[in-house]
């Protein structure tokens, strides 16, 4: 068993449940996952407590939340020495032709933090109208009408969801692995299954 740390900014709340359906992949694998908000982390946070890190954001304005950036600065010669790996929530990966724009955001992270995860996940977020105040709303409905080509249905509360769950947890997966091969561990989950064999 190997500790991960997901750690993640959020506006509307769907980094949040990208990094809880990492978390439950992993959690599943048979490793320890603690999921925190990058607002919510305290000054004494010790990220050595971890054997593995994954750090989400998502983008606003063509921004990542500042305290990622912040946390992932602070941490950067630690991060170094551990499997990590980065993904990113937004709408730029919805839409179809899209792919630049979602790469260019991670560049210039990667750039502004000269922190290099070892796998990169990308990631369509969501439209939570629910949330949004009156202008966000509309500029966020006409922003959506000129830049996505295909629409999912909305919920019954008007809200959109483009995130691709299978590909979520094909990340998880695919991070826990490479952790797993670095830290020089056997997959708990998978041994118990060899036990029962
Ligand atoms: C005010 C606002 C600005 C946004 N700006 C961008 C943007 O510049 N590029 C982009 O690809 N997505 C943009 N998005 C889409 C968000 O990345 C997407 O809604 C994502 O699901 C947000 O995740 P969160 O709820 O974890 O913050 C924006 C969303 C909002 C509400």
């Amino acid at each position: 068993m190997s500790t991960f740390l997901v750690l993640y900014g959020t506006g509307e709340g769907q980094t949040e449940k990208v990094a809880t359906r990492i978390g439950d992949v992993l959690i599943d694998r048979g490793h320890e996952a603690t999921t925190v908000d990058a607002n919510e982390v305290s000054p004494n946070f010790a990220i050595d407590d971890f054997d593995a890190v994954l750090v989400g954001a998502s983008i606003h304005g063509g921004k990542h939340q500042p305290s990622v950036r912040e946390f992932v600065t602070a941490t950067r010669d630690s991060l170094a020495t551990k499997p990590t790996a980065f993904f990113q929530v937004s709408l730029s990966s919805a839409d179809e032709g899209g792919e630049a724009h979602a790469a260019g955001y991670v560049e210039e992270f990667i750039e502004a933090t000269d922190w290099h995860p070892d796998r990169i996940g990308l990631f369509g977020g969501a439209l939570r109208y629910t949330e949004y105040g009156f202008l966000k709303r509309l500029v966020m409905k006409q922003i959506a009408k000129r830049k996505v080509t295909e629409m999912p249905d909305a919920d019954s509360a008007g809200d959109i969801e483009f995130t691709d769950w299978d590909e979520v947890e094909a990340f998880a997966a695919d991070v826990a692995a490479f952790a797993e091969g670095r830290l020089g561990i056997t997959p708990p989950v998978a041994d118990d299954r060899a036990g029962l064999e």
